[in-house]
């Protein structure tokens, strides 16, 4: 059976947003959701600021190819090897996106309380394009995107479950994300696939 998939693609000044509503069908999307939520090795890192540590407001997993490390809000991360899921979502991605990725950050909204601050995915591990591909599953959520000079660009991408977005090669350099707080809403795990380019192998 052939299945029509929609693609929006945004082109913002200094970067590019392609975003695929149906990515996944919903009876995948939903058994994705519940067997991801569950088995994940889930955990809340926490960062430092001013000296102090924090608890970040979500869970969190790092999964890919095998010697991964990936500093992240202050926190090292060492890829845990894919699991058969996450395997077949990114060969999915790999096939007919033509993506290149080898690691996977995966976080776990539990509720409307459960965000993610202001930030760029500029880590000097993911090289100076880094393309990230996140795939979003449970409740639906709205990111938010501003650029750093332009103070009027602004605006909200609403991630409903099963879709993909594919921020671009230009954007983290250029653009900040952040998903807010939102009241009463159900939980939400996002799939961040990512390629990691310069990694430590210890
Ligand atoms: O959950 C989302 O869709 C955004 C996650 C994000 O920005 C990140 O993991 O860096
Ligand atoms: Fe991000």
């Amino acid at each position: 059976m052939s299945r029509k998939s929609t693609l929006r693609i945004e082109c913002l000044p200094d970067g590019a947003l392609i975003y695929i509503p149906d990515f996944l069908v919903p009876a995948q999307a939903s058994s994705y959701f519940d067997q991801l939520r569950q088995s994940l090795a889930w955990e809340q890192s926490e960062i430092r600021l001013y000296g102090k540590s924090h608890k970040i407001p979500r869970l969190n997993a790092w999964y890919g190819e095998p010697g991964i490390h990936y500093r992240y809000s202050g926190t090292d991360f060492t890829a845990i090897p894919w699991t058969a899921e996450l395997a077949s979502i990114r060969d999915r991605l790999v096939d007919e996106y033509d993506l290149t990725l080898n690691s996977v950050l995966a976080n776990y909204y539990r509720d409307g309380q459960d965000a993610m601050g202001w930030h760029a995915d500029n880590e000097p591990e993911l090289g100076a394009a880094p393309v990230i591909a996140t795939v979003s599953l449970g409740a639906k959520r709205t990111l938010r995107l501003r650029h750093n000079r332009r103070e009027q660009a602004s605006f909200g991408v609403d991630l409903a479950p099963g879709s993909l977005l594919i921020m671009g090669p230009s954007l983290q350099g250029a653009w900040q994300h952040s998903l807010p707080r939102r009241v009463n809403t159900g939980p939400r795990v996002s799939l961040t696939f990512r390629q990691v380019v310069h990694s430590r192998t210890s």
